[in-house]
């Protein structure tokens, strides 16, 4: 199973590959999808996508509400094989890997995440329970999660859930992300992962995956750009096709998309601080 798959996808037959390569993937991921509807539906969700990325680096997914950023992960994830194009990770089109092989691999925060009616601990290290608290406190200082832990009732210990305390969507995202770390992802996608926590601390979270991933590969989709503007390659969407690319100084003297919801999202920032 999946670590992080949504429930309740509609999902097509995946078929995972007899014999499948049984080795994790690591290395350059190649995506290039030249069409892709969902089953029953009868517009096209993507066509013609297509990027590069080096082990190490980052690449960003932006644009509008639907424009389909959730939609490129879902095919990396393996919940649909019904495409028209090829996904190469690591020398190897993804279907061929074993699926037990290639998901572990992969971490993969939503926006929302589940929470299971037990400690912090628990929840964190969902994925080897038999992980070492040093790992646990690491993974959760990545975060930028320890300070909020250290004034829960009791620590690590504290019960979350229906039946113990309840987090904030912030800190759900942090332990959601904390938990995607611990099983230290060849690919960690964070989809829309950090709408929920502040920009500093937004920041400051991607300072740490930065320093601490170097030779990782990760993929964010986000709607705020601050997101995203770091990242080796910035890809804007709209309706399935990619309207823009390029690193964040490239995009800014496009006079698209991209640079005008920067200058907005900039003048809210302010705005917002005046107000406060
Ligand atoms: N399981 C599904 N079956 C049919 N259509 C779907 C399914 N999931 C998404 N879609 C459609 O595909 C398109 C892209 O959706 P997607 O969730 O990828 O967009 P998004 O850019 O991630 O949006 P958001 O910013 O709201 O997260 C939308 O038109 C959406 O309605």
């Amino acid at each position: 199973m999946h670590l992080n798959c949504k429930s309740g996808n509609q999902k097509s037959a995946i078929i995972d590959s007899r014999n499948g390569r049984e080795q994790r993937p690591h290395g350059d991921l190649h995506y290039q999808i030249k069409q892709f509807n969902y089953p029953n539906d009868a517009g096209t969700s993507l066509s013609d996508v297509q990027f590069d990325l080096k082990a190490g680096q980052t690449l960003g997914i932006v644009g509008r509400v639907g424009a389909g950023k959730s939609t490129i992960m879902k095919l990396i994830l393996r919940e649909f094989d019904n495409y028209d194009g090829q996904i190469v990770y690591g020398g190897d089109d993804i279907k061929q890997y074993a699926l037990d092989s290639y998901l572990p691999a992969i971490g993969y925060v939503p926006q929302d995440s589940f929470l299971f009616s037990n400690t912090i601990r628990e929840n964190i290290r969902f994925a080897d329970p038999t992980v070492p608290q040093t790992v646990v406190e690491s993974v959760a200082a990545k975060s930028d999660l320890s300070g909020q832990i250290a004034n829960m009732p009791a620590g690590y210990d504290t019960q979350v859930g229906e039946e113990g305390i309840s987090l904030s969507g912030g800190q759900r995202q942090r332990l959601a992300i904390a938990r995607a770390l611990l099983i230290n992802p060849e690919l960690l996608i964070l989809d829309d992962a950090l709408s929920a926590v502040d920009a500093e601390t937004e920041s400051e979270i991607l300072a740490n995956l930065k320093a601490e991933r170097a030779d990782k590969t990760t993929i964010i989709a986000a709607h705020r750009l601050s997101s995203v503007m770091n990242a080796d390659e910035i890809i804007v969407l709209d309706a399935g096709h990619v309207v823009e690319r390029g690193t964040h100084s490239e995009l800014m003297t496009q006079h698209g998309w991209y640079q005008k919801m920067f200058e907005r999202q900039q003048l809210e920032t302010k705005v917002e601080g005046a107000v406060q």
